[in-house]
């Protein structure tokens, strides 16, 4: 599964907490994310998230440019729906890309969470295999 995680400042202790609580499932996961949530993931959980750019200077451009191309199975994408974004553009780019390619996306918790309890359910237990 390549997995693409994003948060908006005020949504990245949610996502932290989030990939926490599914940190076995991400950990056999591909990870991409934007720099600043990237960044956050992999120092304070381990995990190995690809930093693409911070999202106000192109991040969100580029998961979208990668995921019109087959490169991104899932989006989740924690925004803040409280906060103008300066690159607001970008933002509607990305969920604009995911509904034309039919790419599942989820932008706040209770959906992220119904996509990785599916998705860890069906996939096999690593610790489980001998
Ligand atoms: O702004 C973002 C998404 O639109 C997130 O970017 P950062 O993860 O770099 O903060």
């Amino acid at each position: 599964m390549k997995l693409a995680l994003i948060a908006h400042d005020h949504k990245k202790d949610d996502m932290v907490a989030l990939a926490a609580e599914f940190l076995d499932y991400l950990k056999t996961c591909q990870l991409m994310g934007t720099g600043t949530t990237g960044g956050r993931l992999n120092g304070e959980l381990g995990l190995d998230v690809e930093c693409l750019l911070s999202g106000p200077l192109g991040g969100d451009l580029q998961i979208g440019a990668r995921l019109a191309v087959g490169e991104v199975d899932a989006v989740i994408f924690l925004r803040d729906p409280m906060t103008p974004q300066p690159h607001e553009p970008d933002i509607n780019a990305l969920v604009r890309a995911c509904d034309v390619h039919d790419v599942p996306c989820a932008t706040n918790l209770a959906g992220a969470r119904v996509m990785l309890r599916a998705w860890s359910a069906a996939s096999p237990n690593p610790a489980a295999i001998v």
